[in-house]
């Protein structure tokens, strides 16, 4: 048979010359080039040319046809003018993607910036269309004459769509034809009412017009923007067989042909295909069933050997788990690459990937899959392909995904008769066949003692009851000892190429099981390298889940942070994190969560992080009554996060006398607080044995100084080898910042408003007055320097009046400080009058194992003198700094500096836990 067709297989020289005639003629200045060195198909491609040089100037392959009119060709040549290989890439866009008609023109948008030389576009029909088609066909069948009412609803809905995306000739053709194809259903309905059935060609007849109406939306919605696009009704094209219930297989030949037939007539470069839809080797219109329009992509990219495929969808990949079972979507990772396999057994169980049959087309010819959100169209997607680039053979790449299957029941057959006898596991399942379950995993030890499996729960009974019968003179003479059934379990499984030949993957897995306190039933893993299966109780399967999955998708430094006191220092910091977490996360790989919040009055719990925008509204609108057993529990019980630190952000003896049972539980703890270190020292020393005997870390650097290096610069001398001399300065930011302003004529009372006002005192500022602020920190740095002494060891001056020692509130005690400024104004003269300055000093004398804290005057001269602001100044006197001190010098309390200093202690806990530095 003889037919014209657009593009004949032609060599250079006609190119050549083609080309020249239309530069010679320069008639429709249109032209194409033969790029051989693209070609990966037939023998040869047509590559529409880009515009080049003055005489090519329409990329448009309509426009070929009167340049290619000329020649006729054999039609069983017909195969060698359609291009295939890498100039094509397919999309595919799903109901809700074509929902609306702005998301009609979005996804216009999407396939016009694809720079792909060829693109085919398959789409469904616009969200819950397909549904809507459905129950037209329910109805008539139904003889519910309502069905006239829905495809009105129907067309309605697609006139409003169209009205609101196209106009002008556009509009009127696709409305047109909109009616026309209405006038045929509303014929084809009325049939299927009067007949009171409607064959399963009839229904897909009817259902596939969604698809036929989406497609030609879009199409015209590409065009409009000059683009050429032509729209294809997939009937014409795909061509499938029936190969079981609700199943069919595409027939690849027949169906290549049809393609290459139909681009002969079209060969635009934009096409716009129906997904869903087919039809037999008789032409009769059927559907691909199930996940249609995705079977019809990987089809339509096999028959064309695209470059890729890429499925958008509302998501942004595949997950690691399923966001629904278990885990919350801030744990559930979307995974870059995935391989065929691995894919095909997540969709085994029922994660969100695609369906198997979707990726047999593709697989073939190893064209990756992409799966895409065209709502975040930043996100990269999940590569679906034969071996994903990042699979380099690290243990955590090994693993993809995890998923659970709850409700089922383990049956254990377990005797000595069993070990060495031919048959006995044929004999055990020939009964489970029989009774019609499904096995969903077996599992048999190698001494042969035992043989277990799992079923659905609801199908154990019947198993049990077969196996006694079957069993009964095994059991009764001895040789079977038990046929068990355990109900209540569920499987976790774990997905992942190379996982099972890759040495650790299991171990990582059983140890994240154990330390969640896990007891694993029964394992089974395959040779197939792709599925590891553990079967559990049902009650802690998804606790199985977090902690497996965090312990392979989560940074290692993932901490989980309890913040106990949001007040000054605690709400600063956590303010700092909030805008911190994410530069942390991208160049330190440290995953900070804030996993929960307490103040005195309420708590805020979450297991997967706080959305720390928005903490202190969510502190006052959903939180619980503040219970610090149970907020720790919520900490201890958290089996999501490998690491959890409280920091105490109170200035609570009470919350401070439970670090060493949190320390204990494996919680690390921070705090500025200096309750515990400056407490009993007995307590103190039980506690810093424990530390030092453990991997559990607790830091306090904001104890002394605020954020200043204090107790990391003491440290560091300690631990190499220096000897603390003497450490002497200006502990008290509030007390320097009162000396460093009370000059010329302010009030004492009014200075020390200010340094409250500006965040430098104790929530009491009595306790900076007093003295024991200084005292306390005095008492840090002596014990850390080795010295064993209590508080009660220290003399202390206290500027606290005595009169107002006693007063029962701050507030009180702020309100009555005025009447005792003139004493302070004596003073000050006094000390001014000798050229001198009053400044209020610590001294941890180490030669002499005591320590002292007074208000001394200094010449106007001395370093001590020189402050301003909430400065404080330590001086180091050691061995190696004997002759000039070591001196660290700046503010020293303040809210910013403050919970700078605890951030820098989880930092610090960060990098002690791994963190790259
Ligand atoms: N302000 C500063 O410049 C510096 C403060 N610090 C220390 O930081 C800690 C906090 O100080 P600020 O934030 O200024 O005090 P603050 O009074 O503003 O905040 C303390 C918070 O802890 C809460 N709280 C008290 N007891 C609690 C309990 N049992 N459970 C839960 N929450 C409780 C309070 O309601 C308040 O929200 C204190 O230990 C202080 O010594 C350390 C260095 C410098
Ligand atoms: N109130 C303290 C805060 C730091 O510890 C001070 O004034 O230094
Ligand atoms: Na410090």
């Amino acid at each position: 048979m003889t037919g014209r067709v657009a593009l004949p297989v032609v060599h250079r020289a006609m190119v050549a010359s083609l080309a020249t005639n239309i530069r010679q003629g320069g008639t429709s200045a249109q032209c194409w080039k033969y790029d051989l060195s693209q070609d990966r198909s037939l023998g040869g491609s047509v590559r529409i040319g880009q515009s080049q040089g003055s005489f090519l100037t329409h990329r448009s392959t309509n426009l070929l046809r009167p340049a290619a009119a000329a020649i006729s060709v054999e039609q069983d040549d017909v195969n060698t003018y359609l291009p295939k290989g890498d100039m094509w890439s397919v999309h595919k866009f799903g109901g809700t993607c074509m929902g609306t008609p702005q998301r009609i023109q979005s996804v216009a948008d999407i396939v016009l910036s694809d720079s792909s030389e060829r693109k085919l576009v398959i789409v469904s029909a616009m969200s819950k269309v397909t549904d809507m088609m459905y129950n037209l066909v329910h109805k008539a069948q139904s003889r519910d004459d309502s069905y006239m009412i829905a495809l009105e609803e129907v067309f309605e809905k697609h006139m409003a769509a169209a009205k609101d995306l196209l106009d002008g000739e556009d509009l009127a053709s696709f409305l047109s034809q909109l009616h026309s194809d209405v006038s045929s259903l509303r014929a084809m309905l009325s049939a299927i009412y009067i007949a009171g059935h409607a064959t399963e060609s009839f229904s897909d007849f009817v259902v596939g017009h969604g698809e036929l109406w989406s497609a030609q939306m879009l199409s015209y919605a590409i065009k409009k923007s000059g683009a050429p696009c032509s729209w294809m009704d997939t009937r014409e094209v795909l061509v499938v067989k029936p190969s079981g219930p609700n199943q069919v297989d595409p027939d690849y030949l027949e169906s290549e042909k049809r393609l290459q037939k139909w681009f002969s007539r079209q060969p635009a470069e934009i096409i716009v295909a129906t997904g869903f839809i087919a039809s037999t080797a008789e032409n009769i219109p059927t559907t691909l069933k199930r996940d249609g329009s995705d079977f019809s992509a990987a089809i339509i990219g096999s028959l064309v050997r695209a470059r890729q495929v890429t499925i958008w969808t509302d998501v942004d990949g595949v997950f690691s788990a399923d966001p629904r079972k278990g885990l919350s979507f801030s744990e559930a990772v979307i995974l870059s690459t995935l391989s065929y396999q691995e894919a095909w057994e997540m969709s085994y169980f029922g994660a969100n990937v695609l369906h198997p049959r979707t990726i047999i087309p593709v697989m073939k010819d190893n064209i990756p899959i992409v799966i895409r959100n065209m709502f975040n169209i930043s996100a990269p997607g999940t590569m679906i392909c034969r071996q994903p680039a990042n699979d380099n053979g690290d243990l955590d790449a090994c693993v993809k995904s995890f998923a659970t299957i709850d409700n089922l029941a383990l049956v254990n057959v377990e005797g000595t008769g069993m070990a060495g006898v031919p048959g006995t596991s044929s004999a055990i399942f020939s009964v489970v066949k029989d009774v019609g379950a499904n096995v969903i995993m077996i599992s048999q030890a190698s001494s042969e003692h035992s043989i277990c499996f799992a079923v659905p729960e609801k199908e154990v009974a019947a198993v049990s009851a077969a196996l006694h019968v079957r069993f009964r003179e095994a059991l009764a003479a001895g040789r079977l000892s038990k046929v068990e059934v355990i109900n209540g379990c569920s499987i976790l499984a774990v997905v992942g190429l190379r996982m099972a030949s890759t040495p650790g993957v299991s171990a990582m897995l059983f140890d994240a099981l154990a330390k969640a306190n896990i007891n694993v039933r029964a394992i089974a893993q395959g040779c197939s390298e792709y599925n590891i299966t553990v079967v559990l109780k049902q009650e802690d399967c998804v606790r199985a889940l977090r902690a497996a999955h965090s312990r392979f998708f989560l940074s290692k430094t993932t901490l989980a942070v309890g913040i106990i006191g949001p007040g000054l220092i605690g709400g600063t910091l956590l303010n700092q994190l909030k805008d911190q977490a994410a530069v942390l996360k991208e160049n330190m790989n440290i995953d900070l969560r804030v996993i929960g919040i307490t103040g005195s009055s309420t708590m805020l719990l979450s297991d997967t992080g706080i959305d720390l925008t928005q903490w202190k509204e969510l502190l006052r609108k959903e939180a619980e009554p503040a219970d610090l057993a149970n907020f720790v529990r919520h900490m201890s019980d958290n089996h999501v996060f490998p690491n959890k630190v409280l920091v105490d952000c109170t200035a609570d003896t009470s919350v401070a006398s439970h670090y060493y049972d949190w320390l204990k539980k494996g919680i690390h703890v921070i705090t500025p607080n200096k309750k515990a270190n400056s407490g009993p020292l007995d307590r103190y020393l039980k506690l810093r044995t424990l530390q030092r005997a453990s991997y559990t870390h607790y830091f306090y650097e904001a104890t002394v100084g605020a954020g200043l290096p204090i107790i990391s610069t003491l440290r560091g001398l300690l631990e190499t080898g220096d000897k603390i001399l003497r450490i002497e300065g200006i502990f008290s930011g509030t007390l320097s910042y009162i000396f460093n302003n009370f000059e010329g004529t302010r009030t004492f009372s009014n200075v020390v408003a200010e340094a409250k006002e500006a965040g430098y005192t104790e929530p009491d500022p009595r306790d900076d007055l007093s003295g024991t602020d200084v005292a306390r920190k005095v008492i840090i740095l002596a014990r850390e320097s080795g010295l064993t002494l209590e508080l009660s060891d220290i003399p202390v001056k206290s500027l606290v009046p005595e009169a107002l020692a006693s007063c029962s509130s701050a507030d009180e005690f702020m309100q009555k400080l005025p009447s005792f400024d003139e004493d302070w104004a004596k003073q000050r003269s006094e000390a001014e009058a000798a050229g001198e300055v009053l400044r209020y000093v610590g001294v941890v004398d180490a030669v002499n194992q005591k320590g002292q804290v007074e208000l001394r005057r200094y010449k106007r001269d001395h370093p001590f003198a020189q402050l301003s602001g909430s400065d404080n100044i330590i001086a180091f006197t050691t061995s190696r700094y004997k002759e000039q001190p070591l001196i660290v010098r700046g503010p020293g309390a303040g809210a910013e500096v403050t919970a700078g200093g605890v951030f820098c202690d989880m930092l610090r806990l960060a990098s002690s836990l791994g963190a790259p530095s």
